[in-house]
């Protein structure tokens, strides 16, 4: 049976002299290996709710269990970091936060202050390079002299090399072009594949469709939907009223369908599926 990896009861969180809630009483449980996508419109909330899963903020109230550390508002600020030997956060536009000198001492930055030995340093390293598909020899190169796509692998390598098992990724193909957003979204998917819980922060419902397979959509602090992207696609009036737009396959499949295409998936989550859709119908009206 599968294990959970995150459960949040009833959390709630409102910033430093604000009085609106952010998290308005937030419950629910990821498993491990869970491709999970988190969507919804600016100001739902978000942000917030993966900053407490990351320890980056204390609730106001309720509890969080994370890889078995129990989280509240009475927790003291050690064990509140235990959080980061479990779970990575790669925040947007990670490579921003590049500072070293060479590749190699960026991502040892994370490790060290584990306080980890030099040899499972330097292993750590290694390994990290080689999951976000970089050459080990870039390892004595500056950070600042690659290309965006590999400075963002360098950041998110930096994240792998503590070695978490719940990884948590706040729009990570933001500013990428089409060729080093697929391959990065790849090289998450692999990471999910060998058994990384992934947690995303998204607004790329193409994105969702294609690699989470439960999404969770929030809307003023509030969870409003938890299900699989199927689902939650079958209800577009749902999406417009939370802002949200459907992705480009399901318009298209509706749109021919309103149109006598007669598809018999309406909903074909991808553009491949939908080129299947299309090809079947078209060879169902030859036959
Ligand atoms: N540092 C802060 N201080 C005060 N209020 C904040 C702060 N950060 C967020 N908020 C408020 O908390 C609420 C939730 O914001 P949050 O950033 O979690 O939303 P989000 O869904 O991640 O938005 P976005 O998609 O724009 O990143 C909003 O009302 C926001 O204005």
């Amino acid at each position: 049976m599968a294990k959970s990896a995150v459960t949040v009861t009833n959390l709630h969180y409102t910033y430093p002299n604000t009085t609106k809630e952010a998290l308005a009483g937030v419950s629910l449980t990821i498993q491990e290996q869970d491709f999970v996508a988190i969507v919804g419109q600016t100001g739902s909330g978000k942000s917030t709710l993966v900053s407490l899963i990351d320890g980056l903020l204390q609730p106001v109230s309720g509890q969080l269990k994370i890889a078995g550390l129990a989280i509240d508002a009475t927790t003291k600020a050690d064990q509140l970091s235990k959080i980061h030997h479990h779970v990575g956060f790669v925040f947007q536009f990670p490579e921003q936060q590049l500072f070293a000198e060479t590749v190699a001492e960026d991502i040892s930055f994370g490790p060290h202050n584990l306080g980890w030995s030099e040899r499972k340093i330097q292993e750590a390293i290694d390994e990290a390079l080689m999951r976000v598909g970089l050459p080990l020899e870039l390892k004595t190169r500056s950070p600042f002299a690659l290309s965006g796509g590999q400075m963002r692998r360098v950041a998110i390598a930096g994240v792998l090399a503590m070695q978490p098992g719940i990884l948590i990724l706040d729009e990570p193909t933001a500013g990428l072009d089409t060729q080093a957003t697929n391959e990065l979204l790849a090289l998450i998917k692999k990471l999910n594949d060998n058994g990384t819980t992934i947690i995303m922060v998204t607004h790329q419902m193409e994105q969702v469709a294609r690699y989470a397979n439960r999404v969770i959509a929030m809307n003023e602090g509030a969870i409003v939907a938890d299900t699989t992207p199927q689902q939650l696609f079958s209800y577009p009036d749902k999406l417009t009223k939370l802002s949200l737009t459907l992705p480009a396959s399901v318009e298209i499949a509706q749109f021919l369908n309103n149109n006598g295409a007669k598809l018999e998936n309406t909903e074909p989550l991808t553009l491949e599926e939908l080129a299947n859709e299309i090809v079947k119908a078209m060879e169902k009206n030859n036959d």
